[in-house]
């Protein structure tokens, strides 16, 4: 089955274009489980599941950010590891990794998220230039996410400033990537920020039908009203992703796995009330 065959099945089964992102900081995990795994490897698996557990019906994709896992050592990588296991096997598991490097040592990454962990998507990076995403090109059950338009405010430093007769760095880099999916069978898709709606236009022009990861909704404070007007003729599938908004909704209370599913199907439902062209 290829990537976007196996999304527009999680999409339809989950009924929901949400994305729970997995980005776990120990000090931040609620009380009760801290009170339970002293060890902070052992302490982010657990929450992490469980925050799968409560939300899988309620998503149809996890994003795992691979920095909070790593900046637990190799303890942390096996975390990640074993998170891979409870993921249900008809959800989408995107490795947030933002790779981009020259093609020998992006093979190894290729190498890392396709092949060893088995990821169905990757976030690549691609200011070393196009040439840094060849390696994952060849594989038509994968997708990558290239960040084309950021939602830090960063952005307004490179991604969108004007380049070479476009409106913007991020609209140029869209179109190359356009480009190269006529010849690639991985499927290219974007990181646009929900965050950066007044800026969207162009980038979504020059590829429409790329799927889209869509950060910035949640603790970022993207409007999903403003994301819906700005999807209205884009093709491709937006999945829209929240993490801190969604992981610690439950605070430190003790039912905080129950709090965690409802701000979930809370967010899937305005979600769905909008763009229920997509489920
Ligand atoms: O442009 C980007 C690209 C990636 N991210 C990542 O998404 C999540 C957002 O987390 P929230 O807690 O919902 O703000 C995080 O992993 C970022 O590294 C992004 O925010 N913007």
């Amino acid at each position: 089955m290829n990537y976007t065959e196996k999304l527009k099945r999680s999409v339809k089964s989950s009924n929901s274009i949400l994305c729970v992102g997995l980005d776990p900081v120990p000090e931040n995990i609620p009380q009760t489980l801290r009170n339970q795994y002293k060890d902070d490897a052992e302490l982010i698996f657990e929450f992490c599941r469980r925050v799968v557990e409560s939300t899988k019906v309620h998503a149809c994709a996890f994003k795992p950010n691979v920095a909070f896992f790593e900046a637990l050592g190799v303890p942390g990588w096996e975390a990640f590891e074993k998170l891979l296991d409870v993921i249900p096997s008809n959800r989408i598991v995107i490795a947030d990794a933002k790779r981009g490097d020259i093609g020998n040592t992006a093979s190894m990454y290729k190498r890392t998220y396709f092949d060893r962990y088995q990821n169905d998507a990757i976030t690549l990076n691609p200011l070393m230039g196009l040439d840094t995403l060849d390696p994952f090109m060849n594989d038509s059950s994968k997708g990558v996410y290239v960040l084309a338009l950021t939602s830090n405010s960063g952005s307004a430093d490179f991604l969108q400033r004007r380049f070479q007769g476009r409106l913007s760095l991020g609209e140029y880099i869209s179109e190359e990537l356009s480009k190269k999916q006529s010849v690639c069978s991985t499927h290219i898709g974007m990181v646009v920020g929900a965050t950066q709606i007044e800026s969207i236009a162009p980038v979504l022009n020059a590829f429409p039908q790329s799927n889209l990861l869509i950060p910035g909704i949640g603790a970022q404070g993207g409007s999903i009203v403003e994301l819906d007007k700005a999807l209205d003729r884009h093709t491709g599938i937006p999945v829209v992703n929240s993490s801190r908004g969604i992981i610690y909704a439950g605070g430190d209370e003790e039912n905080w796995s129950e709090l965690v599913s409802e701000k979930a199907s809370e967010l899937k439902e305005n979600l769905n009330r909008i763009t229920v062209r997509y489920v």
